[in-house]
């Protein structure tokens, strides 16, 4: 893409489907998305700034919803809230009728506010608390999905207590190993997720919560983990997981009528990542659980799926301000070469998968075209750390420089939901945008009062220290 002669940083990475769907240039020379110029963002909302491409994030939910109702008349799509949830998300993911995977009482409440509706939650997590659970049972939450032999005791005390008889899964780990990274995989036998099948844990599960009536068991879940590219490791999990609703028809005459199969679809953050069309996937989860309902005899369950960042990650990007350039020789055994620092106004805090994961992303110089010639760059956060690293290799034009904007892309999952005010930065706003409607706020920039709304010695609200050596100044000790 050329403008008066010079290039944008970032035309040629479009078609690879890394940014979102409503990318595209400004007359000169810069990255737009809806329409929305990144330079005015940035003047209106300030960086580091996520920015939503709306229709990116609905057009992708519609699409997951014709890939399994084309398949299968019976599959319920949850949006995993963990990937990133606010009260606006919330709102757009029950408009397009979707349903809501919650794991903590903070998305339960977010998505309780928001207004919606409990019965199409489903509420995970390896250990609720009895606070948690009673909340989401009070509210009626649609199915809780146990995952240990004290939630089931816990949830069946709350349950008769307050009157109720919640939806109950159980969800299991069926020694798959998914191909990802470690920390993101879910399903071999040595995490902490689930009830084993092999060492008959999810069996004795199964047995437990039929003997309590305060509990209706209604089915079972699966998660392998995330970021995964290929169907093998859904469809071995959904075989099992059919495998064992066989076992249990077998042992206890009864036919559990649900199976979720989870979340873990991966998305492009590089141009030579090429995730599953969800069509396919589609095609081949139903297939493998139609022919594997069919080997064990029982009936075709009802599906669930719960996307988080194959929906959401691909809409949003990061805006930058480049601080400083800082080149660097580096010396190895080889001779030696010069890599540039350049120095971004957030970081690690606002986009942890870089430290945590060894993962990688795609960026560009978004606000103006130029000629210069790429060079070999490391983009870097403000923390205090030097792992704080966002690209460790990255091409950008020879003359960026202070002042100019850069953007990071696919990071609407995991990015925002996991920031931190690590070195007590404010975690950035989150902006939505969409074709020909003014940019919406959804989630405002963290200030420094609310920094130091939780410091109990700096609030307002308290005693200021009057700086005595003293360890604090009142109050009487225990008698
Ligand atoms: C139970 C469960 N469901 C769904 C998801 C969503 O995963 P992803 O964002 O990879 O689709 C996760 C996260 O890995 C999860 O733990
Ligand atoms: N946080 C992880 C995914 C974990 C998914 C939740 N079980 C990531 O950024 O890839």
């Amino acid at each position: 893409m050329t403008t008066l002669g010079r290039r944008s940083h970032f035309g040629n990475t479009f078609d690879a489907g890394i940014w979102p769907r409503g990318t595209g240039c400004t007359g000169d020379g810069a990255m737009s998305v809806a329409g929305h110029d990144l330079r005015t963002l940035a003047a209106e909302f300030g960086t580091p700034l996520f920015v939503l491409d709306h229709d990116d994030l609905i057009e992708r939910c519609g699409e997951w919803e014709s890939a399994f109702a084309s398949v299968t008349d019976s599959c319920d799509i949850y949006y995993a809230g963990k990937a990133f949830l606010c009260g606006a998300v919330a709102q757009w993911i029950n408009a397009e009728g979707l349903g809501l995977d919650v794991c903590t009482g903070g998305e339960l409440a977010v998505a309780l506010r928001s207004g919606f509706p409990a019965d199409r939650m489903t509420f995970h997590g390896n250990n609720k608390s009895v606070g948690e659970l009673r909340t989401a049972l009070n509210s009626g939450v649609g199915k809780i999905i146990v995952d240990s032999f004290e939630e089931i005791e816990r949830v069946a005390g709350i349950a008769a207590e307050i009157g109720v008889r919640p939806k109950i899964m159980i969800r299991l780990t069926l020694g798959v190993r998914a191909r990802t990274h470690d920390a993101i995989a879910t399903a071999h036998e040595d995490q902490k997720f689930g009830f084993s099948v092999a060492d008959g844990s999810a069996g004795r599960a199964v047995e437990e919560i039929l003997h309590r009536p305060d509990l209706h068991l209604v089915g079972v879940h699966t998660h392998i983990g995330s970021q995964i590219f290929g169907a093998e490791g859904f469809m071995l999990s959904a075989d099992r997981a059919v495998n064992f609703l066989g076992d249990v028809q077998r042992a206890h005459g009864i036919a559990l009528g649900e199976l979720n199969l989870g979340g873990g679809a991966g998305i492009a953050y590089t141009a030579d990542e090429n995730p599953l069309p969800v069509s396919k996937l589609a095609g081949e989860l139903v297939a493998a659980v139609t022919s594997a309902a069919n080997r064990e005899n029982i009936p075709m369950p009802r599906l669930a799926v719960e996307p988080g960042r194959a929906l959401i990650g691909p809409s949003t990007l990061t805006l930058y301000e480049v601080g400083t350039v800082k080149p660097v020789t580096v010396r190895d055994a080889g001779g030696s070469f010069t890599r540039t620092y350049v120095s971004v106004d957030g970081g690690m805090s606002d986009n942890m998968r870089p430290a945590l994961y060894g993962a990688t992303c795609t960026s560009a110089l978004v606000s103006r075209p130029t000629n210069a010639p790429d060079i070999m760059c490391r983009l870097v956060g403000k923390h205090c750390e030097a792992g704080d690293i966002l690209i460790r290799d990255l091409m950008l034009p020879g003359d960026v420089q202070a002042g100019d904007l850069v953007a990071v892309a696919a990071t609407g999952a995991y990015n925002r939901s996991m920031a931190s005010n690590y070195n007590l930065v404010p975690r950035p706003a989150v902006v939505a945008v969409a074709r020909d409607l003014a940019p919406r706020l959804i989630i405002r920039r963290e200030t420094l009062d609310d920094l130091v709304s939780t410091d109990m010695t700096l609030t307002s609200e308290c005693e200021v220290s009057d700086g005595s050596a003293v360890r604090w100044s009142s109050g009487a000790g225990p008698s």
